[in-house]
């Protein structure tokens, strides 16, 4: 078992709280993106992504976002509905925002990088107002994710629905999800991680990530050990850190500790590990699975996220990853 408490009687599971996007994955691979021609249109978005693995492995799933009034805004509600998640929550942005754009280029397997556009971006016009008090209390759980916080009026509506879920014992994950290109100084963005972290039961993040919060204060001798002991003294129950290919820690309240290795893959491009491993890392706590159990399913769901082209389409049903964990290869943690 592990240790978090999850409310019974609710309509949803998980509500992922955050940008809905469009990954533009490009076709090229092995090359630079100026060398690039074609792309495929994916929905992206971090908490899309998880929201949408989240539903693929059965979980009743439902979102929190704001989309532009457009196709692409359309396209990416009609897709999450395909998927079976409750788009209640969803807003279309009336301001002429736009939707995010994520070119990817996947110049080797270990060398891939996101371009961004991002300005005026319908999903950091996300307002207080756009959040809805009964919709989050119909859930067990909640995820939210940093980038969420990089902007007003996005920011306040993050916070406010962190105050619904502590409200309503709604379990709260927080991807921390740092992407620079979305901040503009350095310490606000530690202020705002470091606030919204101090509600949240469950913190996601890389080791660069969580240095990335540390920094601010001065934190010159961290390590895994500090980083998740710092977090115990305020809500959280678990933390867990994410070392790429050498696979993850994650840390209990109550002083345990656990590694997890990883599955030997096919890797075609390496973003999109974070998202899986989330979604299938919190399918396993919200169905019973110890920390362990459920960060190998993080790591094989990532495992087959990464050896495909796309991160939401690439997201296994619940079939495919048990078959996997049953089939693949793992490399425990050194
Ligand atoms: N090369 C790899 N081979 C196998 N598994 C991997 C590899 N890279 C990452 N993973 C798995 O994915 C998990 C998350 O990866 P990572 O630590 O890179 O997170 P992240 O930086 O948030 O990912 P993303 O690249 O999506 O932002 C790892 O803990 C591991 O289980
Ligand atoms: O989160 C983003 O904005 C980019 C994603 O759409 C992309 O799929 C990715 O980087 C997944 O981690």
């Amino acid at each position: 078992m592990n240790p978090l408490v999850f409310s019974n009687g609710r309509s949803l599971d998980l509500i992922a709280i955050g940008r809905l996007c469009i990954d533009l994955n490009a076709n090229e691979i092995n090359r630079p993106m100026e060398e690039t021609n074609t792309f495929t249109k994916y929905v992206g978005g971090s908490p899309a992504n998880i929201a949408i693995g989240s539903a693929r492995l059965g979980q009743k799933t439902g979102f929190i976002g704001k989309v532009s009034d457009d196709q692409m805004g359309r396209f990416i509600v009609d897709y999450l509905e395909k998927d079976a998640i409750d788009t209640t929550g969803v807003k279309i942005d009336k301001t002429g925002a736009v939707t995010g754009l994520a070119f990817t280029e996947i110049k080797s397997p270990e060398d891939c990088s996101i371009l961004m556009y991002r300005d005026n971006v319908a999903d950091l016009k996300l307002h207080p107002s756009d959040i809805d008090e009964e919709y989050i209390k119909r859930s067990k759980a909640m995820i939210i994710s940093g980038t969420a916080l990089a902007q007003s009026p996005s920011r306040e509506a993050v916070f406010l629905a962190l105050e619904y879920a502590v409200k309503h014992n709604v379990v709260v994950f927080f991807d921390l999800d740092y992407r620079p290109y979305s901040w503009v100084d350095d310490a606000e963005t530690a202020v705002y991680y470091n606030l919204a972290a101090e509600k949240c039961n469950v913190l996601i993040g890389t080791r660069e990530e969580f240095d990335m919060m540390e920094k601010l204060l001065n934190v010159h001798e961290s390590d895994d050990h500090y980083t998740a002991s710092r977090w115990f003294s305020y809500n959280a129950d678990i933390v867990v850190i994410k070392h790429g290919g050498e696979g993850s820690i994650a840390y209990q309240k109550d002083g345990k500790s656990y590694r997890s290795g990883v599955f030997r893959t096919n890797v075609l491009k390496t973003f999109g590990a974070g998202d899986s491993y989330a979604s299938a890392f919190i399918y396993g706590l919200m169905n019973g699975k110890s920390i362990s159990e459920a960060m190998k399913m993080g790591s094989a769901s990532a495992s087959i996220v990464i050896s495909r082209h796309s991160c939401s389409e690439a997201m296994p049903t619940e079939t495919e990853l048990l078959e996997y964990l049953e089939m693949a290869i793992y490399e425990p943690a050194q």
